[in-house]
């Protein structure tokens, strides 16, 4: 079991959907997309706003789940594989790929897709020190001891006033 985060990163959708903009910006003409791969569930947004942004139409995914505990991760499942037809794009090693996730923590999820398409550009909105080797290009990195909230895991709730 790891340590619990002490700090919070709240992300609210406005400023996610601008990260995500920050973030095709980056990589925009780093090379000519031919396909981007999600890493599900948490790339999945992300992933949508950048194939808009960059125009790409070939969107496929890879499905982990390694997280079955609020903060503790447990063994990495891949439960799909990427698609046989981006493998196979420009010759098998992920060549103009894109690979997106919405953050890197440990590496662990990165490590493990990395190998899948070795060539393939890996970006994250999001980095932590101990992932951030992992990521080709990302927007906002944050302290390891933070806990990143993401608007699709939040709703709204009573704030008890701070005088109290
Ligand atoms: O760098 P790591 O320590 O491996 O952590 C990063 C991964 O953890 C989260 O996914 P999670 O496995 O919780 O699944 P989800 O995307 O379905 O929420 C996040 O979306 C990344 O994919
Ligand atoms: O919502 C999340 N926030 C995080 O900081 C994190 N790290 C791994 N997995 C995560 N999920
Ligand atoms: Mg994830």
């Amino acid at each position: 079991m790891s340590e619990p985060s002490s700090n919070a990163f709240p992300v609210y959708w406005e400023q996610f959907h601008r990260d995500c903009r920050a973030l095709a910006w980056r990589l925009k003409g780093v090379s000519e997309w031919k396909a981007i791969v999600c890493i599900t569930r948490g790339g999945l947004v992300p992933a949508a706003i950048i194939a808009r942004e960059l125009e790409v139409r070939m969107i496929d995914t890879v499905c982990v789940a390694s997280y079955h505990d609020y903060e503790n991760q447990g063994e990495m499942q891949v439960l799909k594989p990427i698609d046989a037809s981006v493998i196979d794009v420009e010759g098998g090693e992920g060549e103009g790929v894109l690979i997106i996730d919405d953050l890197v923590d440990t590496g662990k999820t990165a490590k493990v897709v990395r190998a899948m398409l070795p060539k393939a550009h890996f970006a994250t909105v999001y980095a932590k020190p101990k992932g951030r080797p992992l990521v080709d290009t990302f927007v906002t990195e944050v302290s390891q001891d933070t806990w990143i909230y993401f608007p699709w895991d939040m709703g709204l709730q009573f704030q008890a006033p701070i005088a109290k």
